[in-house]
């Protein structure tokens, strides 16, 4: 009924041009933006207006948002499919009761490995970790991939300003194809190399191969004996014994649980690449951050609810608007990361066609999220934002203030943050109000025009410290998992991956063509590769014939 109601709304509103609702409106910006702690949300830019918003609420409630956010809070098992709750929060929630634990010694498993975690990188910080030949750890590389490579390695480099590491560089890791691992490995040296294997399954192809990769490097250089595992890899993962079959020793394992899902999993042990280059006060700051925001979404009202105002605009320009497109451009390139980052949390927890029960869904779930460096995609996709056909929604996220420390060229630095500044916000208002946004009168001829119109979010934090990504990251979380209520699906599994993993390893035995380990016969393969082959479609075996005949000339 809402649902309805919203459309016909939206079907009036279409016709006003944005610049038109901020004519009516001198008190737009006041009442289209929210203040919480070091984030401000400003989404006046957004086609809409407060009945629109009055009536998104209404949805709100009749998807049982509120019942939804407690049995989250209450670690009830929101995650159908995989049967398990969905408690990242917890990683970050302080151990005073603020939020009751959903079990008795919830939290103290987390402060364990938190603890843990301390330990090992106090010895890194000191120099205490050696190699098995007794030169000190001079790097770490993370070996991961998805929620395992995206969270840790968007944050490093985000609070890149906060390393406290001197004499430690942090490599990251993750591509199949083990380009990036090969060209590493030519920079640095065994004796001094940490790898960190980053799983929470410990099952993940990707990460496996590269793993026996850096594992035979060092066997090559420092011989075969356990000790070079045992002083050369850490693991972590929610499978411990995974992480033991593989030779990671007991005191080098970090653990998360399976009530964690990948893409959330930045602020358990998966973070410890943060943790290792900021420090663990700063990485708790981190956590803090994420849990000022949990408070937040789980006390505010729907339209005093940053996490909720994100989702409900998203609702609204998806379902109502149907706009399918959606562009992170932040104007920093510390958070140049950012962008695949939240591809993964939102596109992986809400490209979803069918309820939780099974039904088809209402109209469309995730928009099509891509990104790059603000500044960066100016000269590269705005074209399209601005004289494209494509209607195109946009979060621009940016801090208010940065360069604080004197150096020789402080003064230089902070204009060029201003510049920063100026273009995110001129886009953000051409894109929103299009010609109108310049001087009265001015004629401009056609391939000059810009129509504007384009819906935008602005996320400006005061400053970029692990604080306020905490609050920005836990923000972005909450309102996938909002979107998911309202669009009646889990964010929470991600079955569109599996399918595509299994095939894959039947392909390679195919391309590898090769007897394995546990030995089939020469005419066994040949059989299974037979029927395997006649399973498959024209143009796969087409493209396995193109490989085939390359390798055999080669
Ligand atoms: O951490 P892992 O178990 O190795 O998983 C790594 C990634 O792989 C999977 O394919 C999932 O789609 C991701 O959600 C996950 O983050």
């Amino acid at each position: 009924m809402t649902w309805e109601t919203l459309r016909a709304h939206a079907t009036r509103l279409r016709q006003q041009h944005l610049s038109e609702l901020f004519a009516q409106d001198a008190q737009r910006f006041e009442q289209l933006h929210r203040h919480v702690g070091p984030l401000l949300f400003d989404f006046s830019k957004q086609r809409l207006d407060g009945e629109a918003l009055q009536l998104l609420a209404r949805l709100a409630d009749e998807r049982d948002l509120g019942g939804w956010i407690e049995r989250l809070f209450a670690g009830e098992e929101v995650n159908g499919t995989e049967r398990r709750a969905a408690m990242h929060w917890a990683l970050r929630a302080p151990a005073d009761g603020s939020i009751p634990e959903p079990r008795e010694g919830l939290y103290a498993e987390v402060e364990e490995q938190l603890q843990k975690m301390r330990e090992l990188i106090n010895k890194l910080h000191s120099g205490q970790w050696r190699g098995v030949t007794g030169e000190v750890v001079t790097d770490v590389v993370n070996i991961g991939v998805g929620g395992s490579d995206l969270g840790p390695l968007m944050v490093c480099r985000a609070l890149e300003e906060c390393d406290v590491t001197t004499a430690l560089n942090v490599h990251f890791v993750s591509s199949m194809d083990g380009s990036q691992l090969a060209y590493l490995l030519r920079e640095l040296r065994p004796h001094t190399t940490l790898f960190v294997i980053s799983s929470k399954s410990f099952t993940t192809v990707d990460t496996l191969y590269n793993a026996n990769t850096a594992r035979s490097w060092l066997r090559e250089a420092l011989g075969r004996e356990q000790s070079v595992v045992d002083c050369h890899f850490l693991g972590i993962s929610a499978d411990v014994q995974r992480m033991t079959d593989w030779g990671i020793h007991e005191d080098h394992q970090l653990r998360l649980w399976d009530w964690v899902g990948g893409r959330f999993s930045v602020w358990s042990a998966i973070g410890f690449p943060v943790a290792l280059s900021i420090g663990m006060p700063a990485f708790r700051d981190f956590l803090a951050g994420g849990h000022f925001m949990d408070t937040h979404f789980r006390t505010a009202p729907w339209l005093e609810n940053v996490p909720v105002l994100m989702a409900l605009t998203g609702v609204w320009n998806t379902n109502m608007l149907g706009i399918n497109a959606h562009a992170i451009l932040p104007y920093d390139a510390r958070l140049k990361y950012l962008p695949s980052y939240l591809e993964q949390l939102e596109m992986e927890s809400n490209g979803k066609s069918v309820t939780r029960d099974g039904e088809p869904v209402e109209g469309s779930t995730s928009p099509v999220i891509w990104g790059e460096v603000g500044p960066n995609a100016q000269h590269a996709f705005y074209q399209l934002l601005h004289q494209g056909t494509q209607v195109v929604t946009c979060d621009f996220i940016v801090s208010a203030m940065r360069y604080h420390e004197a150096t020789p060229v402080t003064t230089t630095l902070e204009g060029q943050h201003e510049l920063a500044l100026a273009n995110c916000l001129a886009q953000s208002r051409l894109l929103a109000f299009g010609e109108a946004a310049l001087p009265q009168g001015e004629q401009m001829p056609f391939y000059k025009r810009y129509k504007g119109n384009q819906p935008s979010s602005t996320l400006m934090l005061d400053e970029l410290t692990p604080f306020a990504l905490g609050v920005l990251l836990a923000a972005y979380e909450h309102k996938v998992f909002t979107q998911a209520v309202m669009w009646q699906i889990n964010p929470f599994d991600q079955w569109g991956v599996e399918l595509g993993k299994k095939i894959a390893l039947e392909t390679l035995s195919l391309i590898h063509q090769q007897p394995d380990a546990n030995d089939l016969s020469a005419q066994l393969l040949a059989d299974r590769n037979r029927s395997l082959r006649d399973s498959m479609d024209a143009s796969t075996t087409g493209l396995i014939d193109f490989i085939q005949q390359q390798r055999r000339g080669f």
